[in-house]
């Protein structure tokens, strides 16, 4: 169901981060379940953009289509839980072949998490995940299998999230 992988990094994840960072299933969930209540979502992005060739790598895209042009629906997010400084950031990158019918929903969220959404029927989704240590935290890159279409989701975990009691 899921293979994780850990970038080549030398330093590893602090241990009161792995489960959070390996968590099948919404984060959403989790968040809120930690918070106490209902997670706040901020956007700063939320529209088309051309994927670079590293997105569309991430995306499993192969061949000749790495070298086309290829547009998705991006929305950048901070989610916080029950402090006024956001616990996760986090990326959605939906390819527009995942935006057809229902899913075109995923496009007029606002601010309704998007794990209402995708996990609605399905406690967990086939996928892949990517572990990494980026300047802004620990993140988790998650290529989730939805309805047969791809999508890519980025968190990454704040200073704010570590210093809350996990
Ligand atoms: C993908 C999920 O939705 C969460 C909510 C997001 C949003 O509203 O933009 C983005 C990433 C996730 O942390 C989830 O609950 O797992």
């Amino acid at each position: 169901m899921t293979s994780n992988t850990l970038s080549s990094t030398s330093s590893l994840p602090p241990t009161e981060l792995l489960p959070w960072l390996n968590a099948e299933g919404s984060l959403t969930a989790i968040l809120e379940e930690r918070a106490g209540q209902p997670l706040r979502v901020k956007r700063s992005f939320e529209g088309y953009r051309s994927l670079t060739l590293g997105q569309k790598k991430q995306l499993g895209v192969r061949g000749m289509m790495l070298n086309r042009p290829m547009l998705a629906w991006v929305r950048e997010v901070q989610l916080y839980g029950n402090d006024d400084m956001p616990w996760v950031q986090a990326q959605s990158i939906f390819p527009l072949n995942s935006l057809k019918g229902q899913s075109r929903r995923l496009q007029h969220l606002k601010n309704t998490p998007i794990g209402y959404v995708l996990f609605k029927r399905r406690r967990t989704l086939p996928n892949e995940r990517f572990i990494s240590h980026t300047s802004d935290g620990w993140q988790r890159q998650t290529r989730y299998d939805w309805h047969g279409r791809k999508i890519m989701i980025s968190e990454t975990f704040l200073p704010a999230f570590l210093s809350s009691d996990l």
